[in-house]
Order: structure tokens, then C-alpha cells, then sequence
């Protein structure tokens, strides 16, 4: 199939080191596929997000893998690790995953201040250390796999967005880059937070396709509108049937 050009990659406004536009979610426990993935969403995202299922799956090496083929196609690293532990473990968390110079780090804001002080500091002299620039520390505030309901289910009463501003205030308090929240939130976090707070948004669904388990969800061009730096894809991309013509209808609904 022909894949329509793209037009340019780099949307909305880029804040504390985090270039804005869309990222591809790498999900997949498969090194060929994420390899090739990779290739044909290039030329119509910013980014690539290499979460839980591919880490574990293939640690540093595949990182370094993707890296290097997302240095030579100009993409930024996203390393969606979601880091919740003691502020100790943290920190060493980070310590073996700062070398490798991704652009935005995840870490569960539930973790609290200590936690998330603690990882802005030594964020700083780990980065310092390998040589590389400090990864932007992005904070994630309520899963958007999550509604009030599963909140109240867990003993957090809140309604999803009062406990998401809540959790992007400690975050900001605590010296973080910004956060990972759902659409629904973006402009009440917009108006509550410095404008150089990233925003990075999943839960994004192009018309037609299904929400499956996300819950709090928009199309990428709500989100965008909205103000998101970052705007988080994986399925309606990566389940398409044309994985390069779905990046490039997402960034074509955007301009
Ligand atoms: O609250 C969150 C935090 C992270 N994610 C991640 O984003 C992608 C979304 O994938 P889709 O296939 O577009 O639903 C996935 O990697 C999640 O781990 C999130 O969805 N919600």
C-alpha cells in the first residue's frame, strides 16, 4: 500500500528536553517486529516507547538495538519503565538505566515525594557520571487503563481527575518533568502547572478503533488540541494492517 507522505513530525511545543509529537509504543516481545516497526512508523513520529513487555523481554541489548536505529532515523527515546519501589531501589533503578540516554523516564508518582526528590537527584549525577543527558523524569498520575470506579475499588475515593491533579502537583512539588495522565485531564493539569510541565498522554484512539482496556480516552488530534507534548500510541498503529499508513494518518489528523 502506498503510504501517504507524512507532514512534519514534530507537533505541539517541545518542554524541559521532551521534543513533542507522537511516540509509538513498542509492545511486543519480539526483536524483529519491534526492529521493523520501528523502521515504518520513522518517518511520521517523533519518538518510540519501549515499555515493560520489551525490556524485560530484552533488556539493555535490545534497547541499544532500537537506539541505534532510532538515532540513525532521528527519533527520541521513551523508556516507560514505570518505576515504583523505595526511594532506594529507585534510585538504583536508575542507576542502571541512565547510561543508556533515553529521553523520558517513567515513575510512579504513588511512590510519593521522597521517591520522586530522591530520583530528580540522582538523575542529575547519574547522567553527569555516564556522560549522557539527564533523561526528562515523567511522573505517571492515574493509569488511564483506570476509571472511578476501579479507583474506589482500590480505597482512593478521589474521581480520576481530582487524584490526578493532586498527583501532578507532588510531582511538580518534587522537582519531576511533567507527567503521564489521559486526555480528560490535560487542560485542568494545563492550567494548575508551569507551562514547561510535560504532558505526556496515552489513551489515544483514532475513530473506529476500539477502546479495549483504556478507559479515559480521546483521538490524538483532542489531545492535541488540548495541549499534550506528548502523545502516546501503540495498538491503532501497531495492530493495524499498515502500521506506516496508521502513524501516518495519526500525524496527518494533527496538522
Ligand atoms: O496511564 C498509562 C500509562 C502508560 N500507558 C502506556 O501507553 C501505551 C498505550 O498503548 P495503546 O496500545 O495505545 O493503548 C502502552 O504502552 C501503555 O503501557 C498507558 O496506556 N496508560
Amino acid at each position: 500500500m502506498t503510504v501517504p507522505a507524512a507532514p512534519s513530525p514534530a507537533v505541539g511545543r517541545s518542554v524541559s528536553g521532551v521534543p513533542a509529537g507522537v511516540y509509538c509504543a513498542l509492545d511486543t516481545v519480539d526483536l524483529d517486529r519491534a526492529t521493523t516497526l520501528a523502521r515504518l512508523v520513522a518517518p511520521h513520529v517523533t519518538g518510540l516507547k519501549i515499555g515493560l513487555e520489551f525490556f524485560l523481554a530484552h533488556g539493555a541489548a535490545g534497547y541499544r538495538a532500537i537506539a541505534d536505529q532510532a538515532e540513525r532515523t532521528g527519533l527520541a527515546i521513551f523508556l516507560d519503565l514505570k518505576l515504583h519501589d523505595i526511594p532506594n531501589t529507585v534510585a538504583g533503578a536508575l542507576r542502571a538505566v541512565v547510561p543508556l540516554a533515553p529521553r523520558l523516564i517513567t515513575l510512579h508518582t504513588s511512590g510519593g515525594p521522597a521517591m520522586m526528590t530522591r530520583a530528580v537527584e540522582d538523575a542529575v549525577n547519574d547522567a553527569e557520571k555516564a556522560g549522557v543527558v539527564r533523561p526528562a523524569l515523567i511522573g505517571v498520575t492515574v493509569l488511564t487503563s483506570l476509571d472511578a470506579h476501579d479507583l474506589a475499588a482500590v480505597g482512593q475515593g478521589a474521581d480520576p481527575q481530582a487524584q490526578v491533579l493532586r498527583l501532578a502537583g507532588l510531582a511538580q512539588a518534587s522537582g519531576l518533568d511533567g507527567v503521564v495522565c489521559s486526555p480528560a485531564e490535560i487542560a485542568a493539569i494545563r492550567a494548575a502547572t508551569d507551562p514547561d510541565f510535560a504532558l505526556v498522554v496515552p489513551g489515544l484512539r483514532p475513530g473506529g478503533v476500539v477502546a479495549g482496556d483504556q478507559k479515559r480516552v480521546m483521538t490524538p488530534r483532542a489531545a492535541h488540541d488540548l495541549g499534550a507534548t506528548v502523545l502516546v500510541v501503540g495498538r491503532a498503529i501497531t495492530a493495524a494492517a499498515d502500521p506506516a499508513a496508521a502513524a501516518a494518518s495519526i500525524a496527518g489528523s494533527l496538522a
